[in-house]
């Protein structure tokens, strides 16, 4: 078996997560890894200085979904172009299993996988609701993993192990968050400039991440209105500022949300309403329903309102429930399972 293994996808921080923790556990395996993603979106910023990666390509290809006739069709040209380039480099490194994580940038790479005898693709989705590209593609797929859908063989997300060993209950509300997920959100940010002075009067922290589009509008808010606010666009160290947090405002992107999860953290989520298939309303929704999370429309964002939920929740109970909501190991299993097929 050829010991190069071939990991696809990205755009966006969500996908880029977990493609990380596929790269982590199959380097510690002891893979070749090849990574494929494009030089649209993050990919780039992710992994371009990455020294567990083999080899890195990063193909010029965009998204299709939101393009309309001949956008449309040069982009789907493009990627069946690509799609070529990709089995080359399947039959130069002899490649028999490809990971997708979806999003775009696994387009080409993807349907590579299926157009080359005996290659096996393994997709992980990581909304409640599929992605266009995996909805096509998990048809040819060996495996499709999720940890919203009872069809997957292995449920629990991939996430750092560092959430869960840092987990905590929280019993107290004495710190809050706002994070809009890796690009940030306005909605979230237009809530946090009228909240945050109302949570400071009650001596409540306040944490802020912005995304950097709106991070000046923001910094320049706090500092004339001497807001003493944990201000930044994006951090490398988010485990800090949510082990801090006793309670988050938050976008509903799978991978914050299950982070969140394993470290038995609290949220408040403002789902992205504009998302494919309204898809992280519904990756609140499962966690709401079980009574483990509160979920807000961002057009009925209300200060009062927050403030009701934050004067009646019982912190200590969600938080403990949040506890058995995900286990660890979520990637070492999958790998395990993949390696076996
Ligand atoms: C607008 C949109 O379509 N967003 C999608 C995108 O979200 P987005 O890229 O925001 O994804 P997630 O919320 O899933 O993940 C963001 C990741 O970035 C990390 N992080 C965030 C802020 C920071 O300062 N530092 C940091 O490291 C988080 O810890 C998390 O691991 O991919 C997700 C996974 O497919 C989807 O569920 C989201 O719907």
């Amino acid at each position: 078996m050829s010991k190069y293994i071939v990991v696809t996808g990205g755009g966006t921080g969500g996908h880029l997560k977990v493609a990380d923790a596929f790269i982590e556990e199959l380097y510690q395996k002891g893979f070749n890894i090849i990574f494929i993603g494009s030089t649209n979106g993050q990919d780039k910023l992710w992994f371009e200085n990455d020294n567990r990666i083999d080899k890195k390509v990063f193909l010029d290809t965009k998204g299709v979904v939101n393009k309309k006739g001949i956008g449309k069709f040069l982009s789907l040209f493009n990627i069946l172009k690509k799609t070529f380039y990709c089995l080359g480099i399947y039959y130069k490194y002899n490649i028999s299993k490809v990971i997708s994580v979806g999003g775009f940038s696994a387009a080409s790479a993807t349907f590579a996988s299926i157009f080359k005898p005996f290659c096996k693709l393994f997709i992980h989705e990581q909304n409640s609701k599929m992605g266009k590209l995996n909805e096509i593609t998990s048809k040819f797929a060996s495996t499709v993993y999720s940890s919203f859908h009872d069809f997957s063989p292995i449920k629990d997300y991939p996430v750092s192990h560092e959430f869960f060993h840092k987990a905590r209950i929280r019993d107290e509300v004495k710190t809050i968050a706002f994070f809009g997920g890796s690009q940030g959100a306005i909605a979230i940010n237009d809530f946090a400039l009228k909240l945050t002075p109302l949570l400071i009067n009650r001596g409540i922290k306040v944490i802020h991440q912005t995304g950097k589009n709106d991070y000046k509008r923001v910094k320049e808010f706090y500092e004339k209105n001497d807001l003493n606010v944990d201000v930044f666009d994006f951090t490398r160290d988010i485990i800090s500022k949510m082990n801090e947090a006793d309670f988050v405002i938050s976008r509903a992107g799978a991978s914050t949300l299950w982070e969140m999860c394993a470290n038995n953290l609290p949220a408040y989520f403002v789902p992205y309403k504009y998302a494919a298939a309204n898809h992280q309303y519904f990756n609140a929704k499962d966690l709401e329903s079980k009574k483990m999370a509160y979920i807000c429309n961002e057009d009925d964002l209300n200060e009062k309102e927050f403030l009701k939920v934050l004067n009646d929740i019982d912190i200590k109970e969600i938080s403990k429930r949040l506890k058995y909501s995900i286990k660890p190991n979520a990637v070492e299993n999958i790998v395990k399972d993949i390696i076996q097929k």
